[in-house]
């Protein structure tokens, strides 16, 4: 039987005497692609720090590959792009990247490095200019480049497409596709609906801290009678 990529049992989160999230359940399969979506202050970010173990949970248990989230050993399978990726100003695109890999015991190979850039359309000689000269989407770029160099099993995206232009956006959905169809998962969350319906097997509708929805973009829209996806979201948080 294959383990779930992601288990979260009864999760619950709370800053000081406000909930966030209140015995959220959700399970990523491996092999898929889930988004987590939600208004903003739904608690999407909360959840992706929790599973990260940068905040402890007030409650609940969370699994990768069966594993509990908070020995380190369970997030070796993972990649992560942060909401608001900020790196060292001071350093050069490649030093960065050279940075990044050399913490996960990986080399930096030029060729693919080149490649990955082409992937996002961010131009080679961002690699020798440093960060601080950085536009915020070829920082986002570089942030993406960073995690999707490392082979995962699971990467967890928070905001993949945010500050990218139309011509990279569209770059970043085909290389997503290509990861999962090379059999990883992706956890991503995401404000574009229609980068949704695109992308991703199933999506998860978090509101007043739980999931109100799960299943398949076509699901929702059939479950809510709508023709668009957005109109389904809308009519599950009313
Ligand atoms: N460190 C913190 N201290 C207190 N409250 C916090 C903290 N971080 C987040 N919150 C609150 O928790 C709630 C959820 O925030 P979170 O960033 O998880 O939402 P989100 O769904 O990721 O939102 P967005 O779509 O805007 O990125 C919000 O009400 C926010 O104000």
């Amino acid at each position: 039987m294959t383990l779930p990529a992601l288990r979260f049992q009864q999760v619950e989160i709370r800053y000081g005497a406000t909930p966030v999230l209140q015995g959220l359940d959700l399970q990523v399969e491996a092999g898929e692609c889930l988004a987590l979506v939600g208004l903003n202050g739904a608690g999407k970010t909360s959840l992706i720090k929790c599973l990260l173990d940068f905040i402890r949970p007030d409650g609940g248990r969370i699994e990768i590959f069966g594993q509990p989230h908070d020995q380190p050993a369970s997030r070796s399978a993972l990649g992560f792009l942060p909401e608001s990726f900020i790196p060292p100003y001071y350093l050069k695109g490649a030093e960065f990247l050279r940075y990044v890999l050399s913490l996960q015991g990986l080399d930096y190979h030029a060729e693919q490095v080149h490649a990955m850039l082409a992937a996002l359309d961010l131009a080679p000689a961002a690699l020798e200019q440093t960060v601080r000269q950085y536009s915020k989407g070829m920082t986002q770029k570089l942030g993406l480049a960073a995690c999707l160099l490392a082979p995962k099993a699971l990467y967890v995206l928070d905001e993949p497409m945010s500050g990218l232009d139309p011509r990279a956006h569209a770059l970043l959905r085909q290389q997503l596709a290509a990861l999962r169809a090379r059999g990883s998962t992706l956890f991503l969350t995401s404000h574009n609906l229609a980068d949704v319906e695109m992308l991703c097997d199933r999506l998860a509708i978090l509101h007043a801290g739980q999931i109100r929805f799960i299943g398949t973009p076509a699901q929702c829209r059939a479950q809510y009678g709508t023709a668009t996806l957005e109109q389904a979201f809308l009519a599950c948080i009313e």
